[in-house]
């Protein structure tokens, strides 16, 4: 009878030290996949998140020897503790959770920073550059325009009489036709060219490598389109037409004592003279 008792004693031991050797196992290769999984972060992360990661990776890898410490103990002495192994797997599980977490929130927080950007540089009725990025990108502009000894143009674009078409067509109308007039300069522009658009009906399109003679010619080519469209609002039923005034500024790249930024806003004060120039003079029409 007590030799059964004895026998029975050391089965639910070994079963005990094998439950414990189980869960200390399975926390560290929890803990070991953790530290690894930091490190991978490091790796893809931007550098201010990279050493978060790396050292949270090494902190978890130093950790390692606390899950490996009990198993050496069970293997050695046979003596277990089945409540601590529980905790370590649990601790473990929830250091994967956590790091999962923060990883999970760092994407969220990175791809809400993406769209700001975005936002912040597309003007979100007609998806050209806003007036913020189109500042930005005069100012490159000039920047290049020095470095290559190349002239630099731009077109201020503003519509005739803008208001009349609100007025007559409504605010939605007015809405669309500022989208089909952003595609069609767009469609009249090359690749390196920027359009944005910098007030409520005014646009402006920098030319890159652009002098005086050829900004006049491309601006009338716009003039012209736009004067030749027939419908600038499919889901209106009358059709809308419009005119454009254009003012053109060139800036020729000899040493100057100015900064970029006083040569960007001199820049568009002469566009912006020229196009109130083309208005005074009738409208419909560029001027220099
Ligand atoms: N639909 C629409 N209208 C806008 C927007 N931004 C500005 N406007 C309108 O554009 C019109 C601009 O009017 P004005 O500055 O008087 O100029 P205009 O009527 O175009 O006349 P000129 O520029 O002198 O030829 C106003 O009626 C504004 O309400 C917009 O985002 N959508």
């Amino acid at each position: 009878m007590c030799e059964i008792l004895k026998t029975e004693a050391i089965t639910t031991d070994s079963l005990m030290i094998t439950i414990a050797l189980i869960l200390y196992s399975l926390s560290l290769i929890t803990q070991a996949g953790t530290a690894f999984f930091a490190f991978l972060l490091a790796k893809k992360s931007p550098s201010p998140f990279k050493w978060g990661w790396i050292f949270l990776g090494i902190g978890l890898f130093l950790m390692l020897g606390r899950r490996i410490s009990p198993i050496a103990s069970i293997l050695e002495t046979s003596h277990f503790n089945l409540l601590d192994s529980i905790l370590s797997l649990l601790i473990s599980t929830a250091l994967l959770i956590g790091v999962i977490g923060i990883h999970r929130l760092m994407s969220r927080i990175n791809s809400d920073n993406d769209l700001l950007i975005a936002l912040s540089q597309i003007d979100p009725l007609t998806k050209c550059l806003s007036r913020t990025e189109s500042l930005y990108k005069l100012s490159n502009e000039i920047k290049r325009s020095f470095r290559s000894k190349n002239h630099l143009s731009i077109l201020e674009i503003d519509i005739d009489r803008f208001k009349l078409i609100n007025d007559e067509h409504g605010h939605a109308i007015g809405d669309e036709v500022l989208c089909s007039l952003t595609r069609s300069i767009k469609n009249l522009l090359r690749v390196n060219d920027h359009l944005g658009r910098i007030g409520g009906e005014e646009f402006i399109v920098i030319l890159p490598e652009t002098n005086q003679e050829s900004a006049s010619i491309i601006a009338e080519r716009i003039r012209k389109e736009i004067e030749q469209t027939t419908n600038f609002a499919q889901t209106s039923n009358r059709p809308v037409r419009l005119t454009i005034s254009i003012g053109i500024a060139t800036l020729i790249p000899i040493d100057s004592i100015y900064s970029i930024d006083s040569l960007g806003i001199s820049l568009l004060k002469q566009a912006d003279d020229a196009m109130y120039r083309a208005k005074n003079n009738g409208r419909n029409q560029i001027a220099l």
